[in-house]
Order: C-alpha cells, then structure tokens, then sequence
C-alpha cells in the first residue's frame, strides 16, 4: 500500500488507531479484501483558512477542514468539531469512522467529518458566528444536502447548525434545511436528535448487558465527558436503576459511591458548564478515576482514553463507546484477555447519526414525525443493529468491534465493487 503523505506515521495517532483497526478486519473479509485499500484512503480532503476579525479589531486565521473520507454507499455524513486539538490526522480518522457506522447501521451514506482548530470557550458568540459563517462559505463547493451533510460534535451545537444552514442557503439563493442535521428543531430540526446519541449508547448498552447477565439495575457506572453524550447517557441509566458513582470532565474527576443524583448534577452543569465544584460529590485525582469500583464504563469525551495500562486497571465488565475512538487497539487486546466486553464506537454512538438520518428524510419530505415514532424507529435500527453484530462476533469468534466491521465492511466494499471504478 502506498503511504498517505499527510498522514502523521506516529503510532498513536487516530488515523493509525483506524489503520489498525482496518488490518484486524481484512482477514475476514474473503474476497473482498481485494477492495479493502479503498478504506485506507480519504476520498477528498480540504484544508481552508479561515481569516475572523476578532471584537478587538485584530486578524486571526484559523485551519478549518472538511474530509470525506468514503462516498462508495451514499452522500457524506459527519459532525464538525470545535477544539483546540483539531488537525487533519484526526478529522481523517473521525470521517473513517463515520463511515464503518453508517454503514454498520445501514444508513444509506458515505463518511466525513470536518472541524476547525479553536478554543470556542475562548471566543465571543459573534467571534465563533463569523468564524463558523466563513467556515461554511469556504468548505461550501464540497457539502451539500446530496454530497455531504454536516452535523454537530465536540464544541458545535445547534445553534452552531443554524448559521451553517442560514449561510449555505444565503450562498445558495434558497433555503436548503437539509445541508445540515442537528439543527433547531423549529429551523427544520428533528424531535429527538440532541439526546439520541446518549440515548443510543444506552440502547446498545442495555442490549449487550443483557445478552452478557450483567444487570443494569444497581450497577455502578462511571463517565468520562458529561456534555451531550455522557450526560444522557448517564442520565438514562441512572433512570433504569444503575448508580452512577464516577465522572470526568475537562475540569475535574467528581464521585460519589452511593451515586450522584443526575438532576443535581445536570442543573450545575447549565449554569457553570462543567462538574468542577458540584456538591453532590466528592473531588477525586483524575488517575483515580480510572481505578473506581464500576460495572459499567462510558468514555465519552475525547480519543484515545484508554491506554493500555488503563485498560489493566479498569474493574467493569463492559466498556460502551459514547466517544469515538477512545480506545487504543493494544487496549483492546487488554480488554479482550480480562473477559471485559466493550461495545464499539462505530455501533454504540451511532444514535446520533441515526436520528440526523430521520432529520434529513423529514427535511426532505418536509412532514415531521413525532419524537415518539423518533425514538421506537431509532431503537429498533440500533437494537437490530447491535444483535446483527453480536451474532457475527459469535459466529467469527471475535470482538464485538472486529465484528462490526466485517459487517460494515462488507456493506462498503460491495458497493465499491458494484459500482466499479471506470471510467475514472
Ligand atoms: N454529539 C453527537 O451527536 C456525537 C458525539 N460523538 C462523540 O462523543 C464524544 C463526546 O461528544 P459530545 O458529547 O458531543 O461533546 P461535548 O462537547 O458536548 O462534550 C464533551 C465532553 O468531554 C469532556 N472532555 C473534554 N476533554 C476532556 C478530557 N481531557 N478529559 C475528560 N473529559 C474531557 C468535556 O468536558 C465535555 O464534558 C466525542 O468523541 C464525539 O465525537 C459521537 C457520536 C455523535
Ligand atoms: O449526526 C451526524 O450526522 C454525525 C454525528 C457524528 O459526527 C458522529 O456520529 O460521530
């Protein structure tokens, strides 16, 4: 295989995480391994510069990018992130996951991602308008409602949603409400939709803890990242009886073994926007986190958490993707050997991606659904999903992940192969 010259060759990068991923699959992949080099390029990435007036006058550029890294199964799909650590070795390998979980779940879309290097807590609401606007309008010859359709992740929102949706549709002449999924739900948005991904990793978890006899009610379960994921995740299974007796944010590593009540915790967290000084619980280091008592793990922050040596010290019995990519394949082998099952990223997180599907289908059909029939639809796509996964794991006698890319996979590179690559 030819090396990709922008890729970072540093063996813990995410791209390299994804590449490793990739490898562990191709052994089952038959005959259709022959198509497999397809998954270890990007399809197109942009690099564009970002030039924003600060509030003080001054000029700042910032690196903004957009990478679609598969179109083989449909348009592009993918999240923007907003974060200080953003480069284009991460965007590649957040687009690539993106497209093992469309395909995982049978969406019928492509992957991509993009993001902008920035500390948004750093800037003013108008400072983070006019970047995300600029952002939009350079990254616009390539996304569009049919060729590649953004969403929020780390540090965006709806509101963030919005002005990329206004700004294509002032580029456009028209209003095109189906640019972007994750939007406010009066602007086209669908029911739903910002709680789904904690809500889907609650769905799998549930499913897989199940089929594992390992019993939700009275579990412990610890989270790291309370935002939009970990904090409806949390939410959920504290709602189903577990005790949720460990978080960490960016901020601080809070917890309370007798469980630490999710209404409390939630309201602190809109008010300061991070758990740093919540009462209901005890400060604890942040390497003792990975030391508490828990049944149940949710990473669901940021990539590459969990190392190998924090994989030798957790005490679950299951670990559920809310993040993508939070663990390193040699924490894997780790998690595998100590019998700790852990649902991955590219099938646990997807309940996000899967109510920005129904977004998009409402936007196109212009007729909205009820967030009831949101969510008995979305739970049963990620229950089948889940149980299609669990069996070809069983069947291959392999991880969960390893089996959500076979079956991913195979999905991918028959459409590859279907479609055929001539004329180019
Ligand atoms: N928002 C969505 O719909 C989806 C998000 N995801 C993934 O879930 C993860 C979290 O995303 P969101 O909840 O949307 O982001 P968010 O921005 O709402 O929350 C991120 C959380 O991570 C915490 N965090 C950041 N750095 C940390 C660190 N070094 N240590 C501990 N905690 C840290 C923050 O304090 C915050 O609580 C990301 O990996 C994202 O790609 C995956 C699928 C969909
Ligand atoms: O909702 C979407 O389209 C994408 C969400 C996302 O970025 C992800 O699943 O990682």
């Amino acid at each position: 295989m030819e090396k990709l010259s922008y890729a970072s060759e540093n063996g813990t990068s995410a791209w390299s995480t994804y590449l490793q991923q990739i490898d562990r699959v191709a052994p089952y992949l038959g005959e259709l391994a022959r198509w497999i080099d397809t998954l270890r390029h990007p399809k197109r990435a942009l690099i564009v510069d970002i030039p924003l007036q600060m509030d003080d006058g001054s000029i700042r550029h910032f690196e903004g990018y957009r990478v679609q890294h598969n179109l083989s199964r449909g348009p592009g799909k993918g999240g923007v992130r907003y974060h200080p650590n953003v480069d284009l070795n991460e965007v590649m390998a957040l687009s690539a996951w993106m497209t093992i979980k469309c395909a995982a779940v049978n969406l019928p879309y492509g992957g991509a991602k993009g993001g902008i290097r920035c500390d948004p807590f750093a800037l003013s609401e108008g400072e983070l308008e006019r970047l995300t606007r600029r952002y939009t309008s350079e990254i616009g010859i390539i996304i569009g409602p049919q060729k590649d359709i953004p969403a929020p992740d780390v540090g965006t929102n709806s509101k963030v949603m919005a002005w990329m949706m206004d700004t294509y549709s002032m580029n456009s002449g028209t209003t095109v409400t189906g640019v972007v999924t994750g939007k406010p739900v009066h602007l086209g948005g669908s029911l739903g939709r910002e709680k789904a991904t904690g809500r889907g990793v609650f769905i799998t978890g549930r499913e897989v803890a199940r089929r594992a006899g390992i019993p939700v009610e009275g579990a412990r379960v610890a989270v790291q990242g309370f935002g939009n994921v970990g904090s409806e995740a949390a939410r959920l299974f504290s709602e189903a009886g577990a005790f949720v007796v460990a978080i960490q944010d960016h901020s601080a590593t809070i917890a309370n073994p007798d469980g630490i009540n999710m209404a409390e915790l939630t309201r602190w967290q809109q008010e300061h926007k991070q758990i740093l000084g919540f009462p209901g619980a005890q400060k604890i280091d942040e390497e003792a986190f990975w030391r508490s008592e828990m049944d149940i793990f949710i990473p669901a922050a940021l990539e590459g958490q969990i190392t190998r040596e924090r994989a030798e010290r957790l005490s679950c019995k299951l670990v559920l993707e809310g993040a993508n990519g939070p663990t390193y394949p040699e924490a894997d082998d780790v998690l595998a050997e100590r019998n700790i099952i852990v649902v991955p990223d590219v099938i646990c997180n997807a309940g996000g991606v899967t109510v920005s599907y129904f977004e998009w289908v409402q936007d196109m059909a212009s007729f909205f659904w009820s967030e009831e029939e949101i969510n008995a639809r979305m739970d049963k796509i990620m229950t089948d999903a889940m149980v299609h996964v669990w069996h070809k794991a069983e069947e291959k006698a392999c991880s969960l992940r390893t089996a959500a890319y076979i079956v991913a996979c195979e999905r991918i590179l028959m459409a590859r192969k279907e479609r055929g690559i001539y004329p180019g």
